[in-house]
C-alpha cells in the first residue's frame, strides 16, 4: 500500500520504518525541515535500539522517503498516519494543535479516497472533530480511523513486532478492512471498536500500567516499615496469571513523555465530564511522592546535603533511551541542588546538557567510575545494564573509598550487597550495612 506518515517523533518514525520493511511503500513528513534532512541521510535523532539499520536498510531499496512537500506526500495515498504530538496544556488537557494542523493540511491536499488514522494519543471525541475538520476542506471522499499506538520506547521495533493487540476504531468496514489489511504482516491479533472506545482504551490501558507501578510502590513503603522485601512480594503476586509479573518493579515511579502526559489527560477528560477518577487522583500522588521517598533517605543518612558531593547514575526516564521528557532524574537533581548539593552525573547515552537548566548545573561525567571516584554518594536513577552490571565489589575497590549507595531501581540482590561490603539503601528492602548519620563525611 502507499501510506505516508505525519510527523517523524518515536511513534511516526517507528511506524514509517516498520511499515516499509512488512512491504508498504512510505513516505514520512514533518514540518521539521531539518530533522527530515537529517532522516534522509540515514540519521536517526534519537536512540532507539536497532531503528537506524532498519530505517537505512528501507531507505536504500526505496520503499522509504523523508520529503518536506506534503502536497506530494498527501495527494494520491491509500492510507496517511498521523502520528504528531499532544502535549500536556498547563491544566492537564490535551493540546491538539498539532493534530489540527495536520490534519488541515491533510484536507486540503488529498485528490482520491484516503484513510487517514489517528495514532497519536487523543482525548475521546476527538476523531470525530477530525472527521468534522476534513470534511469542512474536501469534496474527496475519506475515512477516519482511530489507531492508538502501544510501543515502549527502547524496545519500539520488537512491541512493533510482537504487540498484544491492535486497536482499529471506525465507523466504516471499509476502512477498517483497509488498516487490518496494512497490519497484516505484523501477524498481531486485531481488535475493532468504534472510535471513542479505541481513544479510551489507549488512555484507559497506560492508566492501568501506571496504577500497577504506584500499587507496588505504596507496597515498598510498606515494605520499608514492616521488614519485608518488595521484590519478593512482587514476585510472589506476578506468579498468579490474574495479576502478571510486568510492571510490578518498585522504584522512582514512572516518569516519560506518555505516563504522566496521559494520567493528567484522563484526570481532565473524567472532569470534564463530571465522572471522577479517584483510583487515579491517588495513582499520580504516590507518583509524585516517589523521588523524595529516596531523597528522604539521602537526608536521614547525612544530617546535612550541603555541598555532598552526589552521583547520578542514569538520567534517561528509563533505560534504552536517550528521552529525558519528566525523567525522575531532573526532580532529584532539582531538589538535591536546592538542598546544596554538588553534583556529577553519568548516563551512557544522555552525555550533554542538551540546553536543560538543571543539566547544565552538574558535571557530566565520562565513566562511572570517574563519577563514584569524585562522589561521597551514589544514587541510581536509571536501570541501565550498564548500570545495573557494575560489580558492587568494584564500588569499593575502584574508588578506594567507603561507597554509599542508594539503589532507587534494586538494581542488586541484597546479599551482594552484603558480600561487596558497600553501605546500600534500595527501596522497599532493608538497608544493608547502613550507618549512624554522618557529619563527618564532607565539610
Ligand atoms: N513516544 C512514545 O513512545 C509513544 C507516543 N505515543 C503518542 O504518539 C504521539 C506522538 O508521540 P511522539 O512520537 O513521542 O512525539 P514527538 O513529540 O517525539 O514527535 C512529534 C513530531 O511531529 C512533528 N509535527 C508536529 N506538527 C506537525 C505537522 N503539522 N506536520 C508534520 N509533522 C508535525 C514534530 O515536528 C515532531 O517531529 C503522541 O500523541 C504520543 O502520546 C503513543 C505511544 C508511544
Ligand atoms: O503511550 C506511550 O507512550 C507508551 O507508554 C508506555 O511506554 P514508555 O513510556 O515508553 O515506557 P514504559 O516501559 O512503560 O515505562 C514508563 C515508566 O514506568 C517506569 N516503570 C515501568 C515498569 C515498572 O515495573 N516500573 C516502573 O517504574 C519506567 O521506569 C518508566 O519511567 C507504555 O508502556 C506503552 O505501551 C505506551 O505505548
Amino acid at each position: 500500500m502507499q501510506i505516508t506518515v505525519v510527523g517523524t517523533g518515536y511513534v511516526g518514525l517507528v511506524t514509517g520504518v516498520t511499515f516499509a520493511e512488512i512491504g508498504h511503500e512510505v513516505i514520512c513528513t514533518d514540518v521539521d525541515s531539518a530533522k527530515i534532512m537529517k532522516l534522509s541521510r540515514g540519521e536517526v535523532p534519537f536512540y532507539e535500539p536497532g531503528l537506524q539499520q532498519l530505517m537505512v536498510r528501507n531507505l536504500q531499496n526505496g520503499r522509504l522517503r523523508f520529503t518536506t512537500d506534503t502536497t506530494d506526500a498527501y495527494r494520491f495515498r491509500d492510507v496517511i498516519c498521523i502520528a504528531v504530538g499532544t502535549p500536556s496544556r498547563p491544566d492537564g488537557a490535551v493540546d491538539v494543535s498539532y493534530i489540527e494542523q495536520a490534519v488541515l493540511e491533510v484536507a486540503k491536499a488529498i485528490e482520491q479516497y484516503t484513510v487517514i488514522v489517528v495514532k497519536s494519543t487523543v482525548p475521546v471525541g476527538t476523531n470525530e472533530q477530525v472527521r468534522a475538520m476534513v470534511q469542512q476542506h474536501t469534496n474527496c471522499p475519506f475515512d477516519i480511523v482511530s489507531n492508538p499506538e502501544f510501543l515502549r520506547e527502547g524496545s519500539a521495533i520488537h512491541d512493533i513486532y510482537h504487540g498484544d493487540r491492535i486497536v482499529i476504531g471506525a465507523d466504516s468496514d471499509r476502512a477498517a478492512d483497509i488498516v487490518t489489511e496494512l497490519h497484516k504482516p505484523f501477524g498481531t491479533p486485531v481488535f475493532r471498536t468504534d472510535p471513542r472506545s479505541a481513544e479510551l482504551i489507549k488512555y484507559a490501558s497506560n492508566a492501568f500500567l501506571a496504577t500497577k507501578i504506584s500499587y507496588i510502590n505504596e507496597m515498598a513503603n510498606l515494605c520499608e516499615k514492616l521488614g519485608a522485601n518488595v521484590d519478593a512480594v512482587a514476585h510472589g503476586m506476578g506468579l498468579d496469571r490474574r495479576i502478571g509479573s510486568p510492571f510490578l518493579q518498585a522504584g522512582l515511579g514512572y516518569g516519560g513523555s506518555c505516563f504522566p502526559k496521559d494520567i493528567r489527560a484522563l484526570l481532565h477528560m473524567a472532569e470534564s465530564a463530571q465522572s471522577e477518577l479517584q483510583l487515579l487522583r491517588a495513582v499520580s500522588i504516590v507518583n509524585e511522592q516517589r523521588p523524595y521517598v529516596v531523597l528522604d533517605k539521602l537526608k536521614q543518612r547525612f544530617s546535612s546535603l550541603r555541598n555532598l558531593r552526589v552521583a547520578i547514575l542514569g538520567l534517561s526516564f528509563k533505560p534504552n533511551t536517550d528521552d529525558i521528557r519528566e525523567a525522575v532524574s531532573l526532580v532529584m537533581m532539582k531538589e538535591l541542588l536546592k538542598a546544596g548539593a554538588s553534583l556529577i552525573v553519568y548516563d551512557p547515552i544522555v552525555n550533554q546538557a542538551k540546553g536543560n537548566p538543571v543539566l547544565e548545573s552538574a558535571r557530566f561525567a565520562g565513566s562511572m567510575k570517574e563519577a563514584l571516584d569524585w562522589a561521597e554518594a551514589s544514587i541510581i536513577v536509571t536501570e541501565w545494564d550498564e548500570i545495573r552490571s557494575f560489580p558492587l565489589l568494584q564500588y569499593n575497590q575502584e574508588t578506594l573509598k567507603e561507597t554509599i549507595i542508594f539503589d532507587g531501581r534494586n538494581c542488586y540482590a541484597l546479599a551482594e550487597a552484603e558480600r561487596a561490603g558497600v553501605e546500600y539503601y534500595s527501596v522497599g528492602r532493608p538497608a544493608v550495612n547502613e550507618r549512624q548519620p554522618s557529619h563527618l563525611l564532607h565539610s
